[in-house]
């Protein structure tokens, strides 16, 4: 692949509505749409999913650019890469800074099944062209408004409700929607690290509502505690910011800190470190699925693609566009196509198209990159 010039594109996508966990409220997503150009003009796309502030991991849309201004982009532009599995090998002596070289890595990928004609999803050895979707909501100011939400979801047909809980709220909405809805709603509470092994009787509690999942209840770089939390609760531990790379996953599995993990893309690091963890969770037994980082389509469409992998069993936090975006910046927009599932697209690469006047509509700044080693 001969990578001609690399775009970068900040925006500011309004959320239709705030979304809170135990780290943040968030009313806009702050990211960087990367555009890379081959020297026949196709392009391929990714997306940034670091948050505006360093709380969910130790990236923000700030230092995105910066290493991909100041390493990444001059590492991809060194040589021709032969295969998108050769941008992380490049990538490698960097330490951390994951999202970042995922943003980068999401678009060469897009870019290489562009050129081969193919979907992103076919060349990840994907066998699904449907996957069913969860949605996640964030911590609402009341237990009826989130009732609501529920509520409104359940009726769109998504196959997983994943509820943010922190100490204070916590036993009582997940009673509530017990209580309204009955337990075989297929319900999860994410905790994003909020508690500590001296809550043990508050999760404890969580136990006994028959929970999918209790994702991250403690620290974000912890393995240890959550073994030790797995071994006094029936309820499945899903790790989430704990996992940031294949080695993570089989350490946790090993330890027994988890049964399930939540893959994001940009935590590990891009798409051929995913599918590795995905291959070792299968090898495993551990079943996986696929997070979210209130994505744009673009960000949405590459977890689209890895979904389709056979570990993905469980559904993700993939849903549809119009779950965060009045507008969305690809074309189509991402849509249910029946109750709680997504369409995988099977035009090349992501499968959808950018909508460059919503681009431009919300973006914030841009600057182009060219290499200097490709006419
Ligand atoms: O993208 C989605 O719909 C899922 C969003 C979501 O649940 C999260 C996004 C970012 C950080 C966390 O708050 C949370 C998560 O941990 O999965
Ligand atoms: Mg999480």
């Amino acid at each position: 692949m001969n990578i001609q010039s690399v775009e970068l594109k900040r925006l500011a996508l309004p959320l239709k509505s705030a979304f809170e966990t135990s780290l943040d409220r968030m009313t806009s997503k702050d990211f960087i749409l990367v555009s890379v150009y081959d020297k026949d003009g196709l392009v391929g796309y990714g997306e940034s999913t670091a948050l505006a502030s360093p709380y969910y991991n130790e990236e923000t849309t700030d230092t995105v650019w910066y290493m991909l201004e100041k390493f990444l982009i001059p590492l991809l532009f060194d040589s021709d890469i032969q295969h998108p599995d050769d941008v992380l090998k490049r990538f490698a002596p960097i330490r951390g800074n994951n999202m970042a070289k995922a943003t980068l890595e999401g678009a060469v990928w897009d870019l290489y099944c562009k050129e081969k004609g193919v979907s992103l999803a076919s060349r990840l050895g994907g066998q699904k062209d449907m996957i069913d979707v969860g949605v996640s909501i964030g911590i609402e100011p009341t237990v009826d408004l989130l009732l609501g939400k529920v509520d409104q979801y359940l009726n769109e047909g998504y196959k997983k409700i994943k509820v943010k809980i922190k100490p204070g709220f916590d036993v009582s909405p997940i009673r509530a929607i017990r209580d309204r809805f009955g337990s075989d709603v297929p319900l999860m509470a994410d905790a994003n690290s909020a508690y500590t092994l001296k809550k043990l009787p508050i999760i404890k509690e969580l136990d006994q509502f028959g929970l999918m999942m209790i994702e991250q209840p403690l620290a974000h770089d912890d393995m240890i505690d959550h073994a030790k939390l797995q071994r006094e609760i029936q309820t499945p531990i899903c790790l989430d910011e704990s996992i940031h790379s294949a080695e993570d996953a089989r350490k946790a599995i090993e330890l027994g800190s988890c049964q399930i993990i939540n893959i994001k893309i940009g935590r590990v690091g891009g798409i051929s470190e995913a599918k590795k963890i995905h291959d070792i969770c299968k090898k495993k037994n551990i079943p996986v699925w696929c997070g979210g980082m209130l994505e744009s389509g673009v960000g949405r469409a590459h977890n689209i693609a890895l979904t389709t992998l056979p570990n993905f069993t469980i559904p993700g936090d993939t849903s549809a566009s119009n779950r965060y975006w009045e507008e969305d910046i690809v074309s189509p927009e991402v849509t249910l196509w029946k109750p709680g599932i997504l369409k995988v697209p099977e035009g090349p690469g992501i499968g959808y198209e950018i909508k460059q006047d919503t681009v431009n509509k919300y973006l914030t700044h841009k600057k182009v990159y060219r290499n200097e080693r490709v006419k």
